[in-house]
């Protein structure tokens, strides 16, 4: 199988080379494009532009930072819609919100093409592992035609209905995951300052009923204060933001989601956006000098 891939980031990189593994030929775009030489190593080619890659694939996947870059692919010069026509499929696996989905899949079903978001759960690794946990919505043909690529990328795939339902999904869950990520990290802090070994809350936790996959893996290097991006947290707050403005729409009081969101806020103006979303860590110990 033969698709496209636009976005080479942190995911995007990982998702594409775990493509090529598995046989499938892959075009890829970049906005910087030198980080596509990385992949032709693995045996991808090059596409110049958006557009490009659209014309040359039936199937193209799209793995980008936000709403804005989303966009940008699609409406701006050289970008998806110049290209994209009957018989081709998009397939944008970017964290946006449902209005972004939306104005997406018109602009492509306007001319003809196909459209499916697919969100996914699960980061960096999950990503090299082909283990990811993908959230689609859309058109189910297209869905029912790219299977073989998301059996590649991912360990189980939703089929949620109409477009908006994947996003929205993800956003839940990520506002779950990011109002976890402060109360974890300021029970860490807690543990410490109280005269606790925090090593032993990681083992305490592990042993109980809210003992979870995160807590496991970023517990050790929180507590080396080591925060190498796999979620940048500048997507972390970014997904705040956009799972807040759901709640919003929806009259939904998200308290806890909005305090942690402050915090995400916080610490990317501390400078910390391109570190992993665990490093708001940095923010509560900074917040925690008072005697
Ligand atoms: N990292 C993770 O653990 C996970 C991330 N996600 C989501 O996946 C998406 C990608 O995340 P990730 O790979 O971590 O992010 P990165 O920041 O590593 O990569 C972002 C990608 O978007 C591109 N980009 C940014 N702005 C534009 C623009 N205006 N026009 C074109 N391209 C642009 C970047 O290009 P360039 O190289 O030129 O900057 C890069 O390819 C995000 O929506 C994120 O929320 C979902 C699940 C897990
Ligand atoms: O959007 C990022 C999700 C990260 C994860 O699920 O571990």
């Amino acid at each position: 199988m033969e698709v496209g891939f636009l976005g080479l980031g942190i995911m995007g990189k990982a998702m594409s080379i775990n493509l090529l593994r598995h046989g499938f030929k892959v075009t890829v775009w970049n906005r910087t494009l030198s980080k596509c030489d990385e992949l032709v190593e693995h045996g991808a080619s090059i596409g110049e532009t958006p557009a490009a890659v659209i014309k040359k694939c039936k199937y193209t996947i799209a793995m980008l930072s936000d709403p804005s870059a989303a966009l940008s692919v699609i409406f701006d010069k050289d970008g998806v819609l110049e290209q994209i026509s009957n018989g081709k499929g998009y397939i944008d696996m970017s964290t946006v919100d449902d209005d972004t989905s939306l104005k997406i899949s018109e602009a492509i079903k306007a001319k003809g093409g196909d459209f499916l978001e697919a969100p996914v759960s699960g980061s960096k690794k999950p990503a090299e592992d082909g283990q990811l946990v993908i959230l689609a919505a859309g058109d189910k043909a297209l869905y029912d035609e790219i299977v073989p690529a998301f059996d590649v990328l991912g360990k189980k795939s939703f089929y949620l209905g109409e477009v908006g339902n994947g996003a929205k999904m993800k956003l839940v869950v990520n506002m779950i995951m990011g109002s976890m990520m402060n109360a974890f990290s300021e029970g860490l802090t807690l543990a410490e300052r109280s005269g606790l070994n925090p090593a032993t809350l990681l083992d305490v936790l592990d042993l109980g009923a809210i003992s979870n996959a995160m807590f496991k893996l970023k517990g050790p290097t929180m507590l080396k204060n080591s925060y190498s991006p796999a979620f940048p947290l500048k997507h972390q707050q970014k997904d705040m933001r956009l799972a807040l403005a759901l709640g919003d729409e929806n009259a939904v009081s998200m308290p806890v989601a909005a305090a942690a969101n402050e915090a995400f806020k916080t610490a990317r103006s501390l400078g910390l956006g391109d570190l992993d979303f665990s490093a708001v860590h940095e923010t509560l110990k900074a917040l925690d000098h008072s005697t």
